[in-house]
């Protein structure tokens, strides 16, 4: 007989979770399939954050249990798990004096032998192409600490793509970029998860963004998840009215179609001063 969470790559069964007895999740039920690009969304402080530190293991639930490839998060050593998960954060790299192509190679840690020695032979290759994939052969010697934010967060991308997980998790990815970057980002993550069927979990605060790019997203309030679904599904101006508490226009994307929000104003007449 076959179970249908066995085709989970995540499940989260009934997590709760508190910081000094504030309750931050409350029974938090959902389960993600391979292949799926899901966006996290929700006010300041709704959990998004807490939710995904407790997939990566950083947090530990006080009630509940997170699976991952159908076996307890809890039973993977932590370089087993990295070999299949990778982490991005807001602000992916510090500003160190080490060289980018260093700096991605880091990300081969989980295959390495105790001696830090590279166990796939491939290794070098992929590096050569993800370097020019995501166009950073140029910059490959600079230091990351003269580097732009931009520069930045694409070295931290070429980092985790370097680690080859089986899911990614990005934590606000594009908070500190210009708009042509944020974009950039999205695409070259969204063409990364097409050809290597990717799982990709992003806490998003841009919605807009998130439904052009996520085939699900996630909505946190309060630490409940209280609507889940396709951007189509969930992107309504009630759902955003009772979630964020702003008054919205929906319309659709003219060149892809996903819903995309307009904030609701006042007819302002301007004043020649
Ligand atoms: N390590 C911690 N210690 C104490 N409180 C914490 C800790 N981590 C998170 N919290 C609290 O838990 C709540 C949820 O935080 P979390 O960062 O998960 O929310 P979020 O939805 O990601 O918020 P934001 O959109 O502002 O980033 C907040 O009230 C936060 O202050």
């Amino acid at each position: 007989m076959t179970n249908s969470s066995e085709l989970n790559i995540i499940d989260v069964k009934g997590i709760v979770k508190s910081f000094k007895r504030t309750p931050v999740l409350q029974n938090v039920n959902w389960s993600v399939k391979p292949g799926q690009f899901w966006g996290i969304i929700g006010p300041n402080g709704s959990g998004k954050t807490t939710l995904l530190n407790l997939i990566s293991g950083v947090e530990q639930p006080d009630r509940g249990e997170i699976s991952f490839g159908g076996k307890a998060l809890t039973s993977y050593g932590r370089k087993e798990l990295s070999r299949r998960l990778a982490v991005l954060q807001q602000d992916g790299l510090p500003s160190v004096p080490f060289p980018v192509r260093d700096v991605i190679q880091m990300g081969r840690f989980p295959f390495q032998d105790w001696r830090g020695k590279e166990t796939d032979e491939n290794a070098e290759q992929l590096l050569e192409e993800i370097m020019e994939k995501l166009e950073l052969k140029e910059l490959g010697n600079r230091p990351l600490s003269v580097l732009s934010g931009g520069q930045r967060q694409r070295v931290a991308l070429g980092k985790v793509m370097a680690q080859q997980p089986e899911v990614v998790l990005l934590d606000e990815p594009t908070t500190y970029l210009d708009i042509r970057y944020q974009m950039r980002f999205m695409e070259l993550v969204s063409s990364w998860q097409r050809e290597e069927g990717l799982t990709v979990i992003a806490v998003m605060h841009d919605l807009n963004l998130a439904a052009l790019f996520c085939d699900r997203l996630l909505v946190l309030q309060e630490g409940n998840i209280v609507a889940e679904g396709t951007p189509d599904e969930i992107m309504s101006s009630e759902t955003m009215e009772k979630v964020f508490e702003v008054k919205t226009h929906v319309i659709n994307h003219p060149d892809v179609g996903a819903p995309q929000l307009l904030l609701k104003t006042e007819k302002r007449s301007i004043v020649n001063e």
